[in-house]
């Protein structure tokens, strides 16, 4: 995209009209570098094969500038479908604004990811190409290493995926960022560049501009031995899915909907972690943070503990023997959090424990009754309120602010903060919360 291209002063072209003409296929492009080189050669290789390309821009809304790169796409197509390249171009719009504790690019992705199923299913093809290269699996395989992830993560963006009845593809997954730029020179081609590409709030970035040049210098295979080690993972989670899948059906098929833990138990603890975090991402449909599943499972092997568990996305259950899962926590469903209670996003960097941002509209405030326990930090032992509040030297009159539960869990204690078994880690939307009752004082982890 020339970054000097006349601006199209007309309204930005949507998908135009039902799907007609030569069958073809999508090209996701941000404007950008990588994905102007997927287009053209994209354009290049289906004008050959009699093939329509349709180039999908999404504009996230949340710079000034991006509605003009959403012109400069569309203006760029214009001038290329007038020199005879079978191309059709739409863009959208994303409507709203993060939340209060989401992850801005988590939100973006998620939007962009809908609104690309969206234009796909209107023009009505079933595969996508995204223009991730080497370089973007390779920062992602060690991004994922850096969150402690296991197989599945480490194994990174997968080559081909369907997903809301459309084949994602990374056709350029392997090749270097470096075959790109050539491309790019060879066909005179220009391209937006986007300022928060350098923004170092974003871990790629930091990673980018800190990390892998001087990885680069001291280790340059490292690059093709992080490609290899995602291939690696890939084959590992997948033998491991296919391994969690043979083992739930073993189990019977009331077992996809209440999953019994005698047998589940019975199995070696590495093999019954693994059935047990398939299952629960199966009926969740979010990968398991890794903190709340320790906290499940201590409660699991030991047999006693919380019979319910506040989960991202719902909540688990377990009753006489079972594990059920519910989309949300059942009972007590305010819209709005508890009056005086605060939240404030963390930082997705923080250190800072924070709660999941889907619970604050659960929590429900509910004054001591006595015997309530509370972790106060991981790998803790839960303990009686009385006696921690006796061990963080509140006053007593500090232990008058109602507790906060979802359900049936202790949530948070105004004057000693989250209960660990609730608390989500760095890396995850999170908000820090704090009791400030009309008039009184604010308090957080600790009472000000
Ligand atoms: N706003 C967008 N509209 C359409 N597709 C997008 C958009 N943003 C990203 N994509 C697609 O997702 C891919 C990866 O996105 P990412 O933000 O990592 O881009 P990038 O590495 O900066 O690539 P590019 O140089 O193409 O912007 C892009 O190459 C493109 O195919």
């Amino acid at each position: 995209m020339p970054a000097a291209d006349p601006v199209d002063p007309g309204p930005v072209p949507d998908a135009d009209g039902p799907p007609a003409g030569p069958p073809g296929f999508a090209v996701a492009w941000s404007g950008g570098r990588d994905s102007t080189a997927l287009l053209h050669a994209s354009l290049r290789v289906a004008r050959g094969l009699g093939l329509r390309v349709h180039a999908f821009h999404i504009d996230h809304g949340l710079q000034a500038a991006s509605a003009d790169w959403a012109r400069r796409c569309a203006a760029q197509a214009a001038r290329w479908a007038r020199a005879g390249a079978p191309l059709r171009f739409a863009s959208r719009r994303l409507e709203g604004r993060p939340g209060p504790g989401d992850s801005v690019e988590a939100w973006a992705r998620e939007g962009r990811r809908a609104a690309l199923a969206a234009l796909a299913r209107e023009a009505g093809v079933d595969l996508l190409l995204l223009a991730h290269h080497a370089g973007d699996q390779a920062e992602t395989v060690l991004l994922q290493a850096l969150r402690g992830a296991g197989p599945a993560g480490l194994a990174a963006m997968p080559a081909r995926q369907w997903r809301q009845g459309l084949c994602w593809a990374r056709p350029w997954r392997e090749q270097p960022r470096r075959a790109i730029e050539a491309y790019l020179r060879r066909h005179r081609l220009r391209w937006i560049e986007d300022p928060s590409n350098a923004e170092p709030v974003h871990a790629r970035n930091r990673l980018r501009q800190h990390v892998w040049p001087a990885l680069d210098s001291a280790f340059p295979q490292a690059g093709s031995a992080l490609l290899r080690l995602a291939r690696h993972a890939a084959e590992a989670a997948e033998n491991l899915r296919a391994l969690a899948e043979s083992d739930l059906a073993l189990l019977g098929p009331a077992a996809t909907q209440a999953l019994p833990l005698v047998p589940v138990l019975d199995h070696p603890p590495a093999r019954a972690r693994l059935l047990l975090r398939h299952w629960i991402e199966r009926q969740s449909g979010h990968p398991v943070p890794a903190d709340r599943f320790e906290s499940l499972w201590l409660a699991l092997t030991a047999g006693r503990g919380p019979a319910a568990w506040p989960w991202p996305g719902g909540q688990l259950r377990r009753y006489r023997g079972l594990l059920r899962w519910g989309a949300t926590a059942e009972g007590c469903v305010p819209d709005a959090p508890p009056a005086g209670l605060r939240a404030e996003p963390l930082p997705i960097d923080s250190p800072e424990p924070g709660l999941p941002p889907d619970w604050l509209p659960r929590l429900e405030a509910r004054a001591r009754q006595g015997g309530e326990r509370f972790q106060a930090g991981p790998g803790r032992p839960p303990r009686a309120l009385k006696k921690q509040f006796q061990a963080a030297g509140l006053p007593a009159w500090a232990r008058q602010a109602p507790l906060f539960f979802l359900g049936e869990t202790l949530v948070f204690v105004p004057g000693l903060g989250l209960d660990a078994r609730c608390a989500l880690g760095p890396g995850q939307p999170r908000l820090r919360l704090v009791w400030q009752p009309e008039g009184g004082r604010p308090a957080a982890g600790g009472l000000a």
